[in-house]
């Protein structure tokens, strides 16, 4: 019937943690997702085993095989928040614009939190966590892969990874949590023929 109004309330808001390989990923955004009662979904889980063994022996991704993976990695992400209305937070490395672009044409608007450091510290952060298989051969490439997030791309902002995690998971936080409320306070109401409260991804 024409008129009656459907509230669409807004989708819980996708946190893309990204940045080149042993930036902090995982660790800001596992913190993140436990102090915000979000959603933890990490990258690395979607890459197929073969694609693992070409990284662990020091073939990088090329865009192909990125965009595939991506593909899962959105697949993901649509099918936690269909399970369960909270934040969630992707650790995904994302380092060129065509594949942030991509996520969001597949699950919406991202806050992207950009892992920001120089390769030295990569490799250093990198040669402290020995058991991981990325190694540290792939920095160079993944930092020529790199295209920075900036203006006007949106949601964007960058965390220098130089500081101790707690640090650097406290800048995150605090920026996490404006996103979260801007988020809750915004229902949109549009003409619809039922009323209902409807969450989408
Ligand atoms: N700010 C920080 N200060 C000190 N150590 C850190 C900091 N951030 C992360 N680390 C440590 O650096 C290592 C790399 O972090 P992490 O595995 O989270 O990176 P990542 O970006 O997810 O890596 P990858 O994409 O290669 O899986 C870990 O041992 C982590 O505990
Ligand atoms: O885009 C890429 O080249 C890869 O996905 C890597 O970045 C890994 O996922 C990861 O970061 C492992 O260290």
């Amino acid at each position: 019937m024409a008129g009656e109004i459907e509230i669409t309330m807004q989708p819980s808001p996708v946190f893309l943690i990204m940045g080149v390989c042993g930036a902090g990923k995982s660790a800001v955004a596992q913190a993140l997702a436990g102090a915000l009662n979000g959603t933890f979904l990490d990258g690395d889980d979607y890459h197929l085993a073969e694609h693992v063994k070409d990284m662990s022996a020091g073939i990088p991704l090329n865009d192909l095989v990125r965009k595939d993976w991506l593909r899962r990695v959105c697949r993901a992400i649509v099918a936690a928040r269909r399970e369960r209305d909270a934040p969630v937070f992707i650790a995904c490395s994302a380092l060129k614009k065509s594949y942030r672009d991509f996520i969001r044409r597949e699950v919406g608007p991202l806050c992207v939190l950009h892992l920001a450091g120089d390769p030295e510290l990569v490799r250093e952060r990198m040669t402290g966590r020995p058991d991981h298989f990325m190694p540290i051969s792939l920095i160079e490439s993944q930092f020529r892969d790199l295209e920075p997030p900036r203006a006007p791309e949106e949601g964007v902002h960058v965390l220098d990874i130089s500081p101790p995690l707690e640090s650097v998971v406290h800048e995150a936080l605090a920026i996490s949590r404006r996103v979260v409320a801007n988020a809750g306070s915004h229902p949109h109401a549009e003409d619809r023929h039922s009323v209902g409260n409807t969450h989408r991804p």
